[in-house]
């Protein structure tokens, strides 16, 4: 097909990547010009963010070990106390998206630069999207401030990722790239980025799980990451997104499990309205059907491919479709009622698309 007009903005951002990289960590502060880096983990990286800590020596404000999903916004409030009470003048968040998500929430209202270390899959890093969870309801918007300025990936880092999450969280990736595929602000750039990203998951995913500590597939893993979180980061996405927001926000469903769950069947909805998209996510992943060859990868590789098997109620699936069909967005095919109760129906049931 000959290349239509689009757009491209290209964000200002610094990546070092590779197996130990980490060892850049002050030079990378020093090139962001700060002195005094608050350290962001979940309890459960503490001694990572400890490590951090140490190898800033001097120039490290403190550790703060709360960050938990989806941002609650007393954990923001706290954090951004902390950040000020301490002098620090740069946030660097090592972890998942929840911890990257504090950061942003930090960076969100004092304009702190932040160095992420990503150690899953989820691509926050790579995204001006913020989210903030107050009463209940979780928000989420878009601004520049809270991009990452650096990003160091160092593989090495993510070998302790447990091999479940791995493999959601790396689904959780190829979401971003699949619905960037057939986003109405899609373009070439990113159509490269979002193909390359999907090929270097799917062909990690399956070697992750057949040894956790394969120094290889683990940098295929965190690159595909970083193309798919490029593309979350660049252009809009659809149901798929939409969805998986309502399930996580309304019912309290874990993130990258619910991804895993849902993009197979999101991706059936729309396969007849993006043929294109899908020739690419099966090409990426070396099968002849999108939905399907998502839906192999997540079963083969021992993942949950259905909403009962992670605490759906399916007497909450009526209310799930109705918020999902609440605020209209842009998707290839038109949201239609009965179609998408469907889809709810058979991620619930787990069934092949
Ligand atoms: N704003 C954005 O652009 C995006 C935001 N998100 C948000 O990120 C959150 C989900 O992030 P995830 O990365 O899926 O999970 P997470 O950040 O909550 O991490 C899950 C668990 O794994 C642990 N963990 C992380 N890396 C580890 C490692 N290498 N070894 C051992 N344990 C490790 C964490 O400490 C945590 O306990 C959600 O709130 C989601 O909405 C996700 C994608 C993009
Ligand atoms: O909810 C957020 O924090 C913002 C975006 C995402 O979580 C993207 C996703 O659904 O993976």
């Amino acid at each position: 097909m000959p290349v239509q007009s689009f757009v491209y903005n290209s964000a200002p951002q610094r990546v070092v990547f590779g197996a130990g990289s980490l060892q850049h960590l002050a030079r990378e502060i020093d090139a962001l010009g700060a002195r005094r880096a608050l350290v962001l983990s979940t309890p459960e990286q503490r001694p990572q963010a400890e490590r951090i800590a140490d190898m800033l020596g001097a120039h490290a404000a403190g550790v703060f070990d709360r960050a938990v999903m989806h941002v609650p916004i007393e954990t923001a409030r706290e954090a951004r106390e902390v950040a000020q009470r301490l002098g620090a003048d740069c946030a660097v968040a090592i972890g998942g998206g929840s911890t990257t998500g504090l950061g942003k929430a930090i960076a969100l209202d004092s304009g702190l630069p932040i160095l992420a270390i990503p150690t899953t899959y989820a691509g926050s890093e790579m995204t001006p999207i913020y989210g903030i969870t107050e009463a209940g309801m979780k928000k989420t918007g878009k601004d520049f401030k809270v991009l990452p300025r650096t990003v160091i990936y160092d593989p090495e880092l993510s070998l302790t990722l447990p091999v479940g999450m791995s493999v959601t969280s790396g689904i959780n990736a190829i979401a971003h790239a699949a619905e960037g595929l057939y986003a109405t602000d899609a373009n070439p750039i990113m159509d490269l980025m979002a193909q390359e990203g999907i090929a270097a998951l799917g062909r990690a995913l399956p070697a992750i799980r057949a040894f956790a500590e394969d120094a290889a597939a683990r940098s295929d893993a965190l690159y595909g990451a970083w193309l798919c979180g490029t593309v979350l980061g660049n252009v809009g996405m659809a149901l798929h997104h939409k969805l998986c927001h309502t399930l996580g926000g309304s019912f309290n469903l874990p993130h990258a499990e619910t991804h895993t769950i849902v993009l197979p069947h999101a991706l059936a909805y729309n396969a007849a309205a993006a043929p294109e998209a899908m020739a690419r996510i099966a090409k990426a992943l070396g099968g002849s059907n999108a939905a399907q060859a998502v839906f192999d990868l997540a079963h083969d590789n021992g993942a949950p491919v259905a909403l009962r098997d992670i605490g759906m109620k399916e007497s909450d699936l009526d209310v799930a479709c109705t918020h999902a069909l609440q605020n209209q967005y842009p998707n290839p095919r038109p949201l239609e009622r009965d179609a998408i109760r469907a889809l709810l129906q058979n991620a619930w049931e787990g069934v092949r698309p």
